[in-house]
């Protein structure tokens, strides 16, 4: 018995064709966390969403959730995840509440267990139960999803890109529903293109980048892998506009004149500090009348790992 929720190894799908869309991927989540799965555009997050879900069959490797291998136990695998895949799909002449009910039969849930309007109370759809599921806008469908996913209560939900074109108001509404799912103890894996979300929500974070894992760590020392941090200031004087005659010093990396006498300046954190940065604008002559200091988030170590290699 493993104390992962999802526990995956060397798992690799090649497409017909001959896309190696994941590449012997291993990675194990623990329970109880919100754990982001990043990755740009085609980087093999939906494919391994999907051989999990037993929408796509892996070529090689190994996964159990929940302790139950996929292929062994495929029952009791799909019975411990609740999955909310990227495009909406349910029939349009149900209304959310036959949706549920009969997603709820499908996995088998007697009647008296079933909580339907729990769910659609939880993702603010009660006024809408006997709508047609068609006159729901994108924000309300994915809502549905949602609950959709949790209609047999597994113990792990599944997001995949469940905010986009979600507005902001509802993409709130939805991660306080997930969090507090959360916090009753449900695992929650997302995948999601806005970094700062990711930021903010995820307990750890996974990039996979051409079907490779290149990175799963704690959110906070994944954030702390950026090396640059920046620093703006501004100074008593106008700044020369001509690039060559920006002033210039070897502990900065970058200098980028942003404003009539402002300057950004980017640093190696290794190498200096923001001390040293100020001192050596002094130095140069400047007289610094206002500073500012960026701190380095996701985006910037996601950007970084996942650049394409010069
Ligand atoms: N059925 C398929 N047949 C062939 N190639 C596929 C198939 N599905 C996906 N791919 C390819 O596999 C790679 C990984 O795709 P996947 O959808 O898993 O990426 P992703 O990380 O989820 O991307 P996105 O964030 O854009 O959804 C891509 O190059 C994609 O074009």
């Amino acid at each position: 018995m493993t104390d992962a929720a999802i526990e995956i190894e060397g798992l690799t799908k090649v497409y017909e064709g001959g896309k190696r869309a994941l590449d012997t991927v291993s990675l194990s989540i623990p329970r109880g966390q919100i754990f982001g799965l990043l990755g740009p555009n085609g980087a093999g997050k939906s494919t391994m969403i999907n051989i999990l879900a037993g929408l796509v069959t892996k070529t090689a490797g190994s996964a159990r959730i929940w302790g139950f291998d996929i292929d062994e136990h495929p029952r009791n695998a799909k019975n411990s995840i609740g999955i909310v895949n990227q495009e909406i799909l349910f029939d349009p002449f149900f209304t959310p509440f036959e949706t549920l009910e009969n997603q709820a039969g499908y996995y088998g849930v007697p009647k008296a267990q079933r909580r339907t309007m729990e769910l659609l109370r939880a993702v603010h759809l009660e006024d809408k139960a006997d709508a047609y599921a068609r006159t729901l806008s994108g924000g309300m469908k994915r809502r549905l999803m949602v609950a959709k996913a949790m209609v047999h209560s597994p113990p792990i939900l599944v997001l995949d890109e469940p905010t986009a074109g979600v507005d902001i108001l509802l993409r709130q509404q939805l991660w306080d529903y997930v969090r507090g799912l959360n916090e009753q103890g449900v695992t929650i894996v997302l995948t999601t293109h806005y970094l700062e979300e990711a930021e903010e929500l995820c307990d750890r974070i996974a990039i996979i980048n051409h079907g490779r894992l290149i990175a799963n760590k704690p959110t906070r020392e994944l954030v702390n892998m950026a090396q640059e941090k920046i620093v703006r200031v501004t100074v008593d004087r106008p700044i020369d506009q001509v690039v060559e005659d920006l002033p210039d010093h070897p502990c900065f990396d970058r200098v980028e004149r942003t404003g009539d006498q402002m300057l950004s300046i980017t640093y190696h954190k290794d190498r200096t500090n923001a001390g040293e940065v100020l001192k050596a604008v002094n130095d140069l002559g400047f007289h610094i009348i206002d500073v500012a200091t960026q701190e380095p988030d996701l985006e910037d170590v996601f950007l970084h790992l996942t650049a394409p290699a010069e």
